[in-house]
């Protein structure tokens, strides 16, 4: 069976390439230009350069001439809204896999309710979890979810290769949400690293932003476990804790006082707003959201930051 990746970023390219290992995949680039240097080079030297792509990789920008029955969707979150109107014709019909991990800002939806609402004629899931893209092209040991509305053992096979482990659930909001809003606590433990605030509060604050994760998606219909399985609490771990992670290279840059990158992808900026709102709308509290939020928007300090994290009222665990 031909999977079909749509976007060719760090992300898309991974997955190609040890998808590849068992049968055919079709890379889809919106740009002719970087389609062409694909083929000519068999790397893509813009957003993974380190890889070589496999022979049986097809790279096309021809979205038309690309288009399977499984469809992996591998772009930006804030993205992927005006991606799937645009395309929604020829998406319908087909098992459309996100795997982008954020919350829409337009709609406050995460990827699978953003398809469900965008291109209802089409299936749904999610694929998310611990994964760095340069460790799955290098074929490194990684373990991820697909989530999707009714349970599937053959996809969950065509997506797993020997490096690649898949498990697989059915709580498709439980394992968006995990994905979604570890990015957002990722930045704040890089801001915790940069300003050099101590392994202590980093423990602290990841501990305490798992805590508002699972508040949040319980409250939305998620399961305790899967929040504390890849998506959520794995995750979690890998992107609080790596320099390789975007998301925390981006706190790092805030916390000390350094800009960043305005091209590099970093989706928890756009979550963290999101975060806000869909909490408030729900009466929940989402203090370090919160704080990420205004500190992405240069609202506050770092020590102004801080303080409100330390200054909250006093209460149980
Ligand atoms: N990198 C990683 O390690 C991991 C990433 N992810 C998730 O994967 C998603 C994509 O991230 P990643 O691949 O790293 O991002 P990159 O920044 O490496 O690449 C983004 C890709 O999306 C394409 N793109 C952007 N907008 C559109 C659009 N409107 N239509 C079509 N294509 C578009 C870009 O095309 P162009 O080059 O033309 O701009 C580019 O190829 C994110 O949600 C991220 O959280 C998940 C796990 C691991
Ligand atoms: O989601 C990721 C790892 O699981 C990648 O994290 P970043 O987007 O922060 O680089």
């Amino acid at each position: 069976m031909t999977v079909t990746i749509l976007g060719a970023g760090a992300f898309g390219t991974a997955l190609a390439i040890t998808l590849a290992q068992n049968g055919a995949v079709s890379l889809w680039a919106r740009d002719a230009a970087r389609v062409e240097e694909m083929n000519r080079t068999r790397r893509n030297d813009r957003r993974l350069p380190m890889a070589e792509l496999p022979e049986n990789v097809a790279v096309t920008a021809d979205i038309d001439a690309a288009l399977t029955e499984t469809v992996l969707l591998a772009m930006p979150m804030q993205q992927m809204g005006g991606f799937l109107r645009e395309h929604r014709a020829r998406l319908d019909g087909r098992t459309l896999v996100a795997c982008s991990k954020g919350i829409d800002l337009a709609t406050g939806h995460g990827p699978t309710a953003l398809i469900h609402a965008t291109c209802p004629g089409a299936r749904a899931a999610i694929l998310t979890g611990p994964s760095f893209a340069a460790d799955i092209a290098r074929g490194l040991p990684t373990a991820l979810t697909l989530a999707c509305d009714t349970d599937d053992a053959a996809l969950q096979e065509r997506l797993s290769t020997p490096t690649l482990r898949i498990y697989r659930t059915t709580d498709t909001t439980g394992a968006e949400l995990g994905g979604a809003l570890k990015n957002v606590i990722a930045i704040a433990a890089g801001v915790v690293t940069g300003a050099e605030l101590g392994d202590s509060a980093r423990a602290a604050l990841m501990t305490r932003g798992f805590a508002e994760m699972t508040r949040l998606a319980i409250r939305l219909g998620a399961r305790p476990e899967t929040l504390a399985g890849l998506s959520g609490f794995g995750d979690l771990v890998l992107t609080c804790t790596s320099p390789l992670s975007r998301n925390f290279r981006f706190g790092q840059a805030l916390g000390q006082g350094e800009g960043f990158d305005p091209e590099t992808t970093v989706e928890g900026v756009a979550t963290a707003k999101a975060v806000v709102t869909l909490a408030g709308n729900l009466g929940i509290e989402m203090p370090v959201a919160e704080v990420v939020a205004d500190l992405s928007d240069h609202r506050v300090t770092v020590a102004e930051a801080m303080h409100a994290l330390l200054s909250r009222p006093l209460k149980e665990e």
